[in-house]
């Protein structure tokens, strides 16, 4: 573990996302300790984000702003052709930390990555030989997500040999899913040799929504429940029953539940030998950073499905803007094949959770920016009691903090818009771990 004196005090957390589609960076320094944070997220101060979008479909869009030019100012944004895959997008953000940003490399006390899979390690662990191990070994089961943050993983390595890379698992939050809600009615000694079971995925982003409503509603966030969707590339949906996951809509990989951009979601397990006869093969991919094996089937399923094979295109944006009762039929079928999935688990989640529900939440980039689908899901759900203020719902992007109302109930069944941070929510738990700071 690098300790050195200088590397301590300066204190500068670097958080990486490494999503299907996109590479999100954020800079932090550690607040001094002594100094009582008003707010959770307060024991950092944000320096910089960053993000590289569209990383498998060149140009790459990257974007680096200062957060003290976040109001508009000095943010960069420029296509770039040579960034192809997430290791490096990450070499490309390096380069700019020390031109934009005159930060020295060697400030950097610990990078956390986000791990799509960790199996059976709940707690954050600092990379070593068996802990990139186990990660690697999780690969075939997170095919579009745990190559990628193992590639970035060894980029830190190389490019920061004196920071501890930390890794923070997306499926430790659901630990606390029940056995009968995460086993699969299959053969159970297989299911326990093999570890078949739901993991459930998203759980950076669905720990600091449940922070951030928590603060917001000015409620303990132990007597919340709430039905949290997460719409990005890859979407899900979760149950949050007093505070713990009770159920969400991915499973053993994050193919299942939601559809996504280039993801089936949930199908009959029967399709894809009645799609392709080659289902079984398996594919090596030789541009992943660690050799991922995969069937063609989940390299379908995963890769080629989704709105992108109804539509052509991946971002949700354009499938929202042509989808109008004048668009083409299979703008609008995408639309509301996703809408119509997102309904479906609303209804099952609240009889999970006997109908309390506090807050029906939307967050991710889909769940944060469509106007359209928010309005869309909440008309198909109003049974339940979740109602629209529409004037709040088009005006929720121009709102400051990360919690905005849009519903028009305020006492109960509230609708909320959340954006999330899964950066933010791996650097205040690394500056609140005091075994990191020793
Ligand atoms: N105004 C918008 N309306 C609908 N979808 C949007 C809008 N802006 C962005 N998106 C969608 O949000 C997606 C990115 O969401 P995000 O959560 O950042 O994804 P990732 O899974 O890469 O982390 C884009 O691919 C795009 O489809
Ligand atoms: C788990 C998952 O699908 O993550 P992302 O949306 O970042 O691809
Ligand atoms: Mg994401």
């Amino acid at each position: 573990m690098a300790n050195s004196e200088t590397a301590c005090q300066s204190g500068l957390i670097l958080a990486v996302n490494a999503g299907s589609s996109s590479l999100k960076i954020s800079l932090f320094r550690r607040r001094n300790s002594d100094a009582k944070p008003v707010q959770p997220d307060h024991v950092v101060e944000l320096l910089l984000v960053s993000s590289i979008t569209q990383i498998s479909s060149s140009p790459a869009l990257f974007s680096f702003s200062l957060a003290s030019h976040t109001q508009g100012r000095e943010v960069k944004k420029e296509s770039v052709d040579n960034i192809n895959d997430h290791a490096s997008a990450f070499s490309h953000f390096l380069d700019y930390l020390k031109t934009e940003a005159s930060i020295e490399r060697s400030e950097i006390v610990h990078v956390c990555h986000r791990v799509v899979h960790g199996g059976d390690y709940f707690e954050p662990v600092i990379i070593n030989s068996e802990s990139y191990h186990h990660i690697k070994i999780l690969s075939d089961l997170a095919p579009l997500h745990n190559g990628a943050a193992l590639s970035v993983i060894k980029g830190c390595i190389d490019a920061l040999p004196h920071a501890n890379s930390i890794a923070y698992f997306d499926t430790s939050f659901h630990r606390s899913i029940p056995l009968h809600i995460a086993s699969y009615a299959i053969n159970p000694d297989v299911a326990k040799k093999r570890g078949l079971k739901k993991y459930g995925f998203h759980g950076l982003s669905y720990a600091y929504i449940l922070g951030a409503v928590s603060h917001y509603l000015q409620q303990d966030a132990s007597t919340l429940n709430l039905i949290v969707t997460h719409l990005g590339s890859g979407a899900s949906i979760c149950a949050i029953r007093a505070g713990r996951s009770l159920d969400t809509s991915m499973g053993l990989t994050p193919l299942s539940g939601l559809p996504g951009a280039t993801r089936s979601g949930a199908v009959d397990p029967s399709l894809i030998f009645h799609y392709t006869n080659r289902a079984g093969r398996i594919t090596h991919d030789p541009s992943q950073a660690v050799d991922v094996r995969v069937t063609q089937a989940e390299e379908i399923l995963n890769t080629q499905s989704g709105w992108r094979a109804l539509t052509g295109t991946a971002d949700f944006a354009e499938v929202v803007k042509n989808a109008g009762w004048a668009g083409e039929g299979r703008w609008r079928l995408a639309f509301e094949l996703l809408v119509d999935r997102i309904s479906g688990f609303v209804g099952q989640y609240s009889v999970r959770l006997e109908g309390r529900v506090d807050a029906l939440v939307f967050a991710g980039g889909i769940g944060e920016k469509s106007v359209e689908l928010r309005e869309a899901v909440v008309k198909q759900t109003a049974c339940l009691g979740f109602e629209l203020d529409e004037a709040a719902n088009r005006t929720a992007n121009e709102k400051d903090g990360p919690v905005v109302d849009v519903g028009k109930s305020k006492d109960q069944r509230r609708v909320l818009v959340c954006r999330t941070d899964e950066q933010l929510e791996m650097a205040k738990e690394c500056a609140l771990a005091d075994k990191f700071w020793q």
